[in-house]
């Protein structure tokens, strides 16, 4: 590797309480998307499920913004129905969506398709009416080194982190977590104006270091993240 090679560091942003972050977070989105509509008449948002991302999602659902002209979608999403507990639709819905956010458009990664695979031309064609670059995306971190639903060692894993794959989206089925998934590639998560890691806990902080420290992606697919240089990532830690 050149030092014209080297990724730039990533920016950390480290806070002494969960709520913190999440009130931070959600003004750095904010602004974001205020400068997303600055510029055009829609902004769109990327966002993950999972746990962590709660206490953001409820910060920001009840902050100044013009919903009517924001767009939400998912970095990944499982594939369940969109009233099961494992939707991350659901948790988007019920949370950031679910009081002054109401307005906002959303954009499922679900179709009412069999498994990803059949519902995958369906999931591209929707993304793809999606302004690119797309004005935020906020991925979250599994302990295994996980992001979106990019899966240490699935069998998609070398498509989904290839810079040229050409998809938005990639069906996934992971060999250690639950559900088959739809995730966006590592091509679509980096064409955002801004890139954000939300992870909290001391054991999410040493999985972050462990990834920081190795360059094997397949072994952890959050370092295709972290150790890229197209997009500058930023990322948000409590403990
Ligand atoms: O399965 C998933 O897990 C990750 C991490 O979730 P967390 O509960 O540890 O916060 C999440 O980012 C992803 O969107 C989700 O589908």
């Amino acid at each position: 590797m050149t030092h014209a090679d080297t990724p730039a560091p990533p920016i950390e942003h480290c806070f002494e309480d969960r709520d913190a972050l999440a009130a931070d977070l959600a003004r750095t989105v904010t602004s974001t998307l205020l400068d997303g509509l600055s510029r055009a008449p829609r902004a769109t948002l990327a966002v993950s499920g999972g746990s962590t991302p709660v206490p953001f999602f409820r910060a920001l659902g009840t902050g100044d913004l013009p919903w009517a002209r924001i767009d939400v979608t998912l970095a990944d999403e499982r594939w369940v129905a969109p009233d099961h507990d494992d939707s991350n639709e659901r948790l988007v819905r019920e949370t950031l969506l679910g009081g002054d956010a109401a307005g906002a458009g959303f954009i499922p990664l679900k179709t009412s398709a069999p498994s990803p695979e059949a519902g995958a031309r369906e999931c591209e064609e929707r993304l793809r009416g999606l302004p690119w670059p797309l004005d935020a995306v906020i991925l979250g971190m599994g302990s295994d080194g996980h992001t979106a639903s990019l899966f240490p060692h699935a069998p998609a894993l070398a498509t989904a982190l290839d810079p040229d794959c050409g998809s938005l989206c990639i069906p996934v089925t992971p060999e250690t977590a639950p559900h088959a998934r739809m995730s966006l590639t590592l091509p679509a998560l980096l064409n955002t104006h801004r890139l954000i890691l939300h992870i909290t806990g001391a054991d999410k902080w040493d999985v972050y270091q462990q990834a920081l420290a190795g360059d094997d992606a397949f072994a952890m697919p959050v370092r295709a993240v972290l150790h890229q240089r197209h997009t500058p990532v930023h990322v948000y830690w409590a403990p």
